[in-house]
């Protein structure tokens, strides 16, 4: 699969099957997060960046690496089964090169891209920097449990984690130094691996022939003979006391400062809340002793800005209006949870007013790091409660959060630093380009904090899931409803397209669905990650496949026009349940020659019952010249989306009121699609959504229409079965003897068929 940039003459082939990129940290999910789906591949959560252009021949199909050591790629791959072995991977191998220093590499492996164990091999060794000509190339790998990967089964099927050795056999020093490099932030299992390694190692007299073989039960698994040249080859002993006594006393070391900055850290909680405490006796009068202590951060875009509508008042009460937010709810994630009585603002002056705000400065001196802060790991736990998962991406994982104290939640989303090498600026880039941004459609950046290992963001936490679920559960969407969220992200790109800010990577996936307490929703953009300001045209490949512009594809250059090309194709999925352009051999070339092609199919029965109207406005935002297609602000104006608010607008309501409506409606819309999701009525809809992930399944893009409508058939079929049987109760019993005769004539066949249907649908 040669991405289509690639077939012009002149151009090296690249390698895009492997790319440095992060491990995803599999984490236990949050009970109140959204279910996920099976994921359908169309959908792909894998981002595509560009191949580098810059590659020297090569016959391995692993990407080459820049002199630092970084890699410069990734590639591309579709989604698959958590459990399968086909599954792209993102493996960390490190290699301990003695003397203390290890090698590490993080990478994206595809399966299908490998073909032998032994080139795998070959290019993990030159990806951690031993060329194959080099002695010290890898020669050996194994799982941190000291399982030796022998087959590229193997290493697909196992661990994420691998320790590669070279000829030599390795050291517990060695493996040590490889497990802390792995488990940084787990002493206790790199405790516990060590001792299965000590026993691995542990040399055996009686076998003395086949090296460090083990039999203990306690080691996960063995580790088999060693390489031909070490056979024969008296016992070495590993344990190596030396090394071995150093190793206990770095521990002892390590233990000693972890027992000091818990210490530490427990004062400074005390001290804390004795300032807590002072801070409440002396100025706060609205909160004094009404719960939990009053929030000492505020939004670094603070939301009480003179542009903000909300905030149009007289100057008093503009600072009362302030000072609610700064003072008692400065980040507005969670409304609720703030003690009613801690609104209460009547009684307080200007002098109060500026009091706080000094407070408040210092506040964000002392408690609460201020933004921006390079922090300790130890730091980051004394000021926040971190709960659990909601989500998590290429390069993060994002987290239920509380800042200690306060009642309120927030997402955190922790990018590791490991994942990031090479695309640091990536992180850097979306803190400083959030912090410029504020929009009611936009995620809401509150802090940013850094470790030396990772990057915090307290962001603004959205519950509903992100829109990508609600796809995968609903299949596609009604017009109104899908208007609704035309509407939004229009919403959310016209403000960040006249800001000349292209976001570039327009998904459902980075659209998270915001539920509101009066039952509307709404949608907010996300991940920031590739947006960028553009100026002048760009030509960097990036983005994900199936959304990706064709202007982006032909490299002649691109603005923010991509984001607009995205949409179109969300309009699509929503309306009919699969995307635009799509390969049927899941070829990705095939795939992106559709896309510069740009001819869009309305398929029957699909979108036999969708509007004239949602047909044009898919056709200007799939437009492929992109001076020719709509932008953010002209798709508000359109036709079609006007008219379906107004269809939703009551006679005399407000436009904000029908707004609410239709939002309302496409919150119960979805709410009804999961409660109803057995009834039959939602049978056909659901089984549509089904067939959509079978086919995607079975590697087939296109919807199975045969199977619709048969199922419409089966369908049609019980409604006459059940019409017939409550007919035939209001009959006489002679007549309904014979009518119970008629309709089972349909019936054996009607049942048949649909036990057949149900074997179609996936399990839930
Ligand atoms: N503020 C938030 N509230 C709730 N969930 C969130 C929030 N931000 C992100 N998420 C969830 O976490 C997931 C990953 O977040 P995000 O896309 O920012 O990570 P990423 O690693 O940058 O992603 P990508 O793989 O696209 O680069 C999102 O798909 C979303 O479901």
């Amino acid at each position: 699969m040669t991405p289509v940039w690639n077939q012009r003459p002149g151009r090296e082939p690249p390698r895009p099957r492997w790319g440095l990129t992060d491990q995803r940290i599999k984490l236990p999910k949050c009970p109140n997060a959204a279910p996920r789906q099976p994921l359908p591949s169309y959908l792909h959560r894998s981002r595509l960046r560009r191949p580098p252009t810059d590659f020297g021949p090569s016959e391995s199909p692993v990407c080459h690496w820049e002199e630092a050591g970084v890699p410069k790629a990734s590639g591309y791959h579709a989604r698959h089964a958590e459990s399968s072995p086909v599954r792209p991977r993102i493996v960390t191998v490190v290699r301990p090169c003695g003397k203390d220093s290890v090698r590490k590499i993080s990478l994206l492996l595809n399966r299908r891209a490998v073909q032998t164990f032994e080139q795998l091999m070959a290019d993990v060794s030159e990806a951690l920097g031993f060329p194959c000509w080099n002695n010290a190339r890898i020669r050996r790998l194994f799982s941190p449990s000291g399982r030796e990967i022998h087959s590229l089964a193997d290493f697909f099927r196992f661990d994420h984690a691998f320790m590669a050795f070279g000829n030599s056999r390795p050291s517990l020093d060695d493996v040590s130094a490889a497990l802390d490099e792995l488990y940084p932030e787990n002493p206790g299992h790199c405790e516990h691996l060590l001792r299965v390694w000590e026993r691995i190692l542990r040399p055996k007299a009686t076998k003395a022939d086949s090296g460090f073989h083990d039999d203990d039960p306690g080691a996960e698994v063995s580790l088999p003979a060693v390489h031909d040249q070490q056979v024969n080859q008296p016992p070495v002993n590993n344990l190596q006391p030396v090394g071995r006594q150093k190793e206990k006393v770095r521990r002892e070391r390590q233990r000693e400062l972890w027992r000091r900055k818990a210490d530490l850290q427990k004062e400074d909680e005390k001290e804390a809340k004795k300032e807590e405490r002072k801070r409440d006796a002396v100025y706060c009068r609205s909160c004094r002793g009404c719960g939990p202590p009053i929030p000492p951060i505020r939004s670094s875009r603070c939301s009480d800005k003179p542009n903000n509508p909300s905030n149009k008042s007289t100057s008093s009460q503009n600072n009362m209006v302030s000072l609610e937010k700064a003072h008692c709810r400065p980040l507005k994630a969670n409304a609720k949870s703030v003690p009613q009585n801690a609104l209460n603002l009547e009684t307080i002056t200007e002098r109060d007013i500026n009091k706080q705000e000094t407070v408040e400065q210092k506040d964000l001196q002392g408690d609460i790091p201020p933004d921006g802060a390079e922090l300790s790991l130890e730091d980051i736990e004394r000021c926040y409660d971190m709960g659990c998962v909601v989500g998590d991406g290429n390069f993060a994982v994002v987290r239920e959060c509380r800042v200690r104290g306060l009642a309120e939640t927030f997402a955190m989303k922790i990018v590791d630093n490991a994942k990031l090498q090479g695309r640091g600026h990536m992180i850097q880039n979306e803190i400083a380009l959030l912090r410029s941004l504020e929009h009611p459609r936009l995620i809401q950046l509150f802090r940013s904090h850094h470790t030396d290992t990772h990057v915090y963001l307290l962001m603004e936490l959205v519950t509903g899931g992100d829109l990508f679920d609600a796809i995968t559960q609903s299949g596609r969407f009604t017009e109104p409803s899908a208007a609704c969220m035309i509407t939004d992200i229009s919403q959310a790109l016209e403000y960040i397209h006249n800001k000349s800010i292209a976001h570039r990577d327009i998904k459902p996936e980075n659209l998270l669905v915001q539920r509101h307490g009066n039952g509307s929703l709404n949608l907010k953009l996300a991940d920031f990650g590739l947006a960028m300001v553009v100026t002048e045209p760009v030509f960097t490949v990036c983005g994900t496949p199936t959304y990706v512009a064709p202007e982006i594809l032909a490299e002649t250059g691109y603005g923010v026009g991509v984001d607009v090309w995205a949409m179109g194709v969300i309009l699509f999925v929503l309306l009919s349940g699969f995307p635009p352009f799509r390969s049927p051999d899941r070829n990705q070339e095939e795939l992106f020659r559709l896309i510069q092609k740009g001819e869009v199919h309305f398929l029957s029965p699909y979108w036999d019952n969708v509007s004239e109207g949602a047909k044009a406005l898919v056709r200007a935002l799939l437009e492929v010249n992109p001076k020719r297609r709509l932008t953010a602000s002209q798709t508000l104006q359109h036709d079609w989306l006007q008219h379906t608010t107004a269809q939703k607008d009551h006679k005399g309501a407000t436009k904000a009121t029908a707004e609410r409506h239709s939002q309302q409606k496409l919150s119960r819309q979805l709410e009804i699609n999961k409660r109803d999701s057995h009834k039959p009525e939602m049978l056909a809809e659901k089984f549509h959504a089904a067939q959509i992930h079978e086919n995607i399944l079975n590697n087939s893009y296109e919807p199975d229409i045969n199977a619709h409508a048969r199922y419409q058939q089966i369908e049609e079929i019980h409604n006459m079965i059940s019409n017939q049987q409550t007919s035939s109760h209001a009959e006489d019993t002679t007549t309904n003897k014979q009518n119970t005769t008629d309709q089972h004539v349909p019936e054996k066949p009607a049942q048949q068929e649909d036990t057949d249907t149900k074997q179609e649908l996936p399990a839930e």
